[in-house]
């Protein structure tokens, strides 16, 4: 994934046309951006399909006007290439585009038989559901072709919030235009765009735009590094000892000199090598001042015992990740006092919803509720599931989807583990995150599933390699 803020921008429909007036007040014309757009993914079919021969379906407005643009590139590199256009151009900037393809041009495409579909009916410009007579081209040309891939976003998809026209086949590729959008990160649209490209054409970044998190770009430890230093974590268990095991076992390999589960019982368990136990006074033994990070919550049980323990955990004033049981403790109450732009908190779509409830938050995406907590709170939320969303100081950040092995019971104690590890390092509470979904990820990756959410907490190792 690109590194670079204005490849890593994520912007709305509004936000994606107010840049291009900006960009139109700068002296360039749509002509000439949608020239720059559908030359850019002209180059892209072109290096993926290597003249294979092309369909390219156009509709009225400018996502159709790039389809014309991308055929007359594909003509012009000696492709075969036909256009069908159940609708003519209705743009200006359409129009012209159109004029310049000198093929062959159909309004239903039928008995075409292709390689490649390329999507160009409706873009960001998408402002009703597709018809049933839309849908059925779509669909019967979808299958027509070998390879599907669908320019800006696919035709149907809202752009601002991923919803997918129901029963509408998978993309192989999706090729962003100027700026990703959301439809890109979060949804079912996530899922099914398939490969991301995104051409570049010009759109300047802002400080306010939401961003693609930037993949963790981690360092050897220093020269004169000990445990203590690269960060201690204390891993605060409770009642139910395996999930705070489980977490601790994580939060190893993912970058903390130094683990420590702080245990409730004494009962002898076998506990991995590595893994360092205290049993005792829950504020003697967080009292530790070479402590950097605390994670609270995995097996941590939701009675008085368990408000006590994550009540003297937030009292240390550390940086802290609560996950899980925390969740449903964490209020107004227990926050009192406390500096909550030091904590993290890893909800699941269940806990975000106790977690609006405990804070009197109403809101109606998983992108508004995570927003709406933080700045209620002031905490840094992160919002797992199949798609991530991380609303933090600096906004809201999005993530390229994770391995669906991921749904595992045990897999956000291990993302836990490895977010808590990350703070311990010294990392800020956005860095944690981001990194720590980046690591989830890759162990997905390295752990090739079906994985258990022990073998995914082995992969961290060779999943932080990745990043070095
Ligand atoms: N912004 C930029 O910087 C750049 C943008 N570029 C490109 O422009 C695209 C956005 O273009 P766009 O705004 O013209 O919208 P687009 O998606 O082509 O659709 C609008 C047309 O479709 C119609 N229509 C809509 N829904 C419908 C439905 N369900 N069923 C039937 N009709 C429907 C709608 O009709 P209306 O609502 O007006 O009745 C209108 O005629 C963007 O995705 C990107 O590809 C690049 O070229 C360069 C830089
Ligand atoms: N379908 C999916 N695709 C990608 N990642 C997923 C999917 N389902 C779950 N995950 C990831 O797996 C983790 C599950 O966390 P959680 O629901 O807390 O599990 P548990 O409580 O069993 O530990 C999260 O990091 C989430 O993002
Ligand atoms: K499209």
């Amino acid at each position: 994934m690109p590194n670079s803020a204005n490849l890593r921008q994520v912007l709305t429909v509004a936000e994606m046309q107010a840049a291009e007036r900006d960009l139109m007040d700068a002296g360039i014309s749509v002509h000439e951006l949608m020239q720059r757009a559908g030359q850019g993914a002209a180059d892209w079919i072109w290096r993926m399909t290597g003249g294979r021969p092309v369909t390219v379906l156009c509709g009225p407005g400018n996502n159709g006007g790039d389809g014309y643009v991308i055929a007359a590139e594909i003509a012009r590199r000696g492709g075969e290439v036909r256009v069908v256009a159940p609708m003519p151009p209705k743009t200006e900037a359409a129009k012209r585009a159109a004029e310049t393809f000198k093929g062959k041009v159909t309004t239903s495409g039928e008995g075409l038989r292709g390689e490649v579909l390329v999507d160009c009916l409706f873009g960001s410009g998408l402002s009703r559901p597709l018809s049933a007579e839309h849908r059925a081209l779509l669909r019967r040309l979808r299958m027509e072709h070998a390879l599907g891939v669908a320019i800006d976003v696919a035709s149907g998809v809202d752009a601002d919030s991923g919803a997918w026209p129901e029963g509408m086949a998978a993309w192989d590729c999706t090729i962003a235009l100027g700026a990703w959008k959301r439809a890109h990160w979060i949804g079912e649209a996530s899922a099914k765009c398939g490969t991301r490209k995104l051409v570049d054409i010009g759109v300047a970044a802002r400080s306010e735009d939401e961003q693609l998190a930037p993949e963790p770009d981690f360092a050897r430890p220093a020269w004169d590094a000990h445990k203590y230093r690269r960060g201690l974590l204390a891993v605060v268990g409770g009642a139910m000892p395996g999930a705070s095991e489980l977490a601790a076992c994580a939060a190893v390999g993912a970058g903390a000199g130094y683990v420590k589960l702080l245990g409730s019982d004494n009962s002898r368990r076998q506990l991995p090598p590595d893994l360092v136990e205290k049993n005792g006074d829950l504020t003697e033994l967080l009292s530790d001042e070479r402590i950097s990070a605390i994670l609270v919550g995995p097996g941590l049980g939701r009675g008085e015992e368990a408000r006590d323990r994550l009540a003297h955990a937030l009292a240390e004033g550390e940086p802290t990740v609560c996950d899980a049981d925390a969740l449903h403790l964490l209020d107004d109450e227990m926050l009192d006092g406390v500096d909550g732009t030091k904590i993290i908190v890893t909800p699941h779509e269940g806990e975000l919803a106790q977690l609006c409830k405990n804070f009197g938050v109403i809101a109606a995406s998983k992108r508004e509720r995570a927003m709406a907590v933080h700045s209620r709170t002031g905490l840094t939320v992160l919002a797992k599931g199949p798609d991530t969303i991380l609303a933090h100081d600096g906004g809201v950040a999005y993530f390229p989807q994770g391995s669906s092995w991921l749904s595992v019971a045990g897999s956000g104690d291990v993302l836990a583990g490895i977010v808590a590890s990350r703070l311990a390092t010294g990392d800020t509470p956005a860095r944690a995150a981001m990194a720590g979904v980046y690591l989830h990820q890759q162990a997905a990756r390295e752990a090739a599933g079906p994985f258990s959410a022990s073998d995914l907490a082995q992969a961290i190792p060779a999943a932080y390699r990745a990043f070095l």
